[in-house]
């Protein structure tokens, strides 16, 4: 392999790094970047990535261990990585959850643990850990457990230290006081190198346990020092300047934030529309979301937020939507699904039946299938061949067969051949969830109802897949699901004191929400008002008591207000 020299090695892709990100990817001590949305952090963590496996900073055969929060982020960083340096190279770049990282720890190292809390082999992943003489296990506990292997096996600690050399930590607002205690365990006086990144203005993770002290924590244990970036990549100008409206009313300095100069300064849209009951609203917003589709701007590019319960605020605009030919749907159970590794490889066999070549597929599922035969860099070249050509045959069977697949029973007995050869024991080795069968299970009933639902709405399976991963519809979901997704629009139903009901106990964290959802969009956000709208708790809609919200948008006269 030829490295790259250090002073030499630019960013891959096109992408050009502000200075401080560009000092952030390059650097050799422990790090913490706060900043905001659309700043590219994620895009840096990739970008650092690729300097320390293409210049050798990370020294060959050391790795580097990438943690995010939610599996899908984990596999998109990794993605991204092996786009921008390769197979090869990707092999010593580790992306995976907290919950991934600590169960891994615990299952290769159980009988480090003492007899009277070392939990049975076979555990079960649950909820409740207690009383069940360690059969099954939640997540929480599971980092304990990790954690305490680590403080009480030295030998342990020391060879997790010689496999990495460079830690990054995605989302860090969201670490939980034992993510970091068990971060702390495993790194805290090794020589491994630090990047964290993540924006305090985005941390609505409290009510889940997320450490309110983690930044000051952090930077005085590891000894590491804040950067700053400046550039939001993701909104057009005039939304940024809202977003620094919110800036200062949550207390945080970085007012110098800058849009992209890939903007004309006048773009970006803002309305605040006041309705007097749901049915006017329905109208408005469907003829709004019509007009955008109207000029070319995707379905998928458009999402609807509300703040907690989306069928209660979604049900009429998604039939309405719906005589007007418009696919939208309540997003969470299929971003649930789709985040399912399994998933996307079986939506994938699907696409690549279509005699169409589509190589970013055909890749993806080539290295599953080597990951689930735990081939690495190691393996023979031969063991590879074996597999590209099992996954050939299994395609073309697959793409012979599918025309007769007009039968639900067919249909799912086609799914089950693909899963056989998969192995519910290998899968469960890869996915550690999955040990709870009844959670596989689940999945992949739920995987075999909601895309055979598709095939009977349209027929062909192209199309079905499609829609099934949503390249069609609008996403309807809550603001915490939308956290880290970027759309061209985005509307806000419901801007009132119902749905911020807990406001005056914690207006910081419902500031912090109310950021998440302004901060997705690219060029347009609106926000809701009705009178009159039946929720939960009453029928009759009130602002007063989120009277802040309200003053701040209309204080930076870039939100046009209208009353329909
Ligand atoms: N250096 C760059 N040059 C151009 N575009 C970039 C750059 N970095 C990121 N982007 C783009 O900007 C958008 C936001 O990037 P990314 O998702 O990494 O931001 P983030 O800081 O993680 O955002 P958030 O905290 O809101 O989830 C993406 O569309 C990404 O492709």
């Amino acid at each position: 392999m030829q490295w790259k020299n250090c002073n030499e090695w630019m960013p891959t892709d096109g992408f050009i790094l502000e200075d401080a990100a560009m000092l952030v990817a390059t650097s050799n001590t422990n790090k913490l970047v706060m900043a905001g949305p659309g700043s590219g952090k994620t895009e840096l963590l990739a970008q650092r990535a690729s300097f320390l496996l293409e210049t050798n900073s990370c020294i060959n055969p050391q790795k580097i261990l990438a943690i995010s929060f939610k599996k899908d982020a984990a596999l998109n960083l990794k993605d991204r990585v092996e786009k921008r340096c390769g197979k090869e190279l990707v092999s010593r770049f580790d992306s995976m959850t907290f919950d991934a990282f600590a169960k891994s720890l615990l299952d290769r190292f159980m009988n480090g643990l003492p007899t009277n809390i070392r939990p049975n082999k076979n555990y079960d992943i649950g909820q409740n850990s207690e009383n069940n003489g360690g059969s099954i296990l939640s997540f929480l506990a599971i980092s304990k457990l990790a954690t305490e292997i680590i403080r009480t096996n030295p030998m342990i600690k020391k060879s997790l230290q010689l496999t990495y050399s460079h830690i990054f930590l995605d989302e860090f607002q969201d670490t939980t006081s034992v993510q970091y205690e068990l971060i702390k365990a495993c790194f805290l006086d090794s020589k491994a190198v630090f990047t964290a990144v993540g924006d305090s203005k985005q941390r609505i993770m409290l009510w889940a346990g997320a450490r309110k002290t983690v930044f000051d924590d952090y930077l005085s244990d590891f000894k590491a020092t804040k950067d700053i970036l400046l550039m939001n990549h993701r909104s057009a100008p005039r939304l940024v300047e809202i977003q620094k409206a919110m800036y200062a009313n949550l207390n945080e300095k970085e007012t110098d934030i800058h849009p992209s100069p890939k903007w004309d300064n006048q773009m970006g849209e803002a309305y605040l529309r006041f309705f007097d009951d749901e049915y006017a609203e329905t109208d408005v917003l469907c003829n709004e979301i019509a007009d955008l589709i109207k000029n070319g701007i995707k379905p998928s590019d458009i999402c609807i937020l509300v703040k907690q319960t989306v069928d209660a605020y979604s049900e009429n605009i998604i039939k309405r939507l719906e005589i007007s030919g418009i696919r939208a749907r309540n997003e969470t159970v299929y971003q649930d699904l789709l985040k399912e590794e399994i998933v996307k490889i079986l939506a994938l066999i699907f696409i690549l039946t279509v005699p169409k070549s589509n190589p970013h597929a055909w890749r993806y599922i080539n290295n599953f299938f080597c990951e689930i035969e735990s081939l690495d860099e190691n393996s023979k070249a031969e063991e590879f061949v074996r597999i590209e050509n099992e996954l050939s045959e299994m395609i073309l069977t697959f793409s012979k067969n599918i025309d007769d697949i007009t039968d639900v029973e067919i249909f799912n007995q086609n799914i089950d051949i693909i899963l056989d050869k998969l192995s519910y024991d290998r899968l469960a080795a890869m996915f550690p969830e999955f040990k709870n069968k009844a959670y596989y299970l689940k999945i992949i009933s739920d995987f075999k109802r909601l895309l055979w639902m598709e095939y009977l709405v349209s027929n062909d399976w192209k199309v079905a897949v499609d829609n099934f991963m949503g390249e069609n519809s609008i996403p309807i979901m809550t603001i915490h699901k939308s956290k880290g997704l970027e759309y061209h629009s985005v509307f806000f139903i419901g801007l009132e004191d119902s749905a911020f009901w807990n406001f005056k106990n914690q207006p910081d964290e419902d500031k912090c929400t109310f950021f998440v959802a302004l901060s997705r969009a690219k060029e347009r956000v609106d926000f809701t008002f009705c009178s009159s709208r039946k929720t939960r708790f009453t029928d009759k809609q009130s602002n007063k008591k989120i009277n802040e919200l309200y003053e701040m948008l209309a204080k930076t006269g870039l939100v046009e207000e209208i009353c329909h």
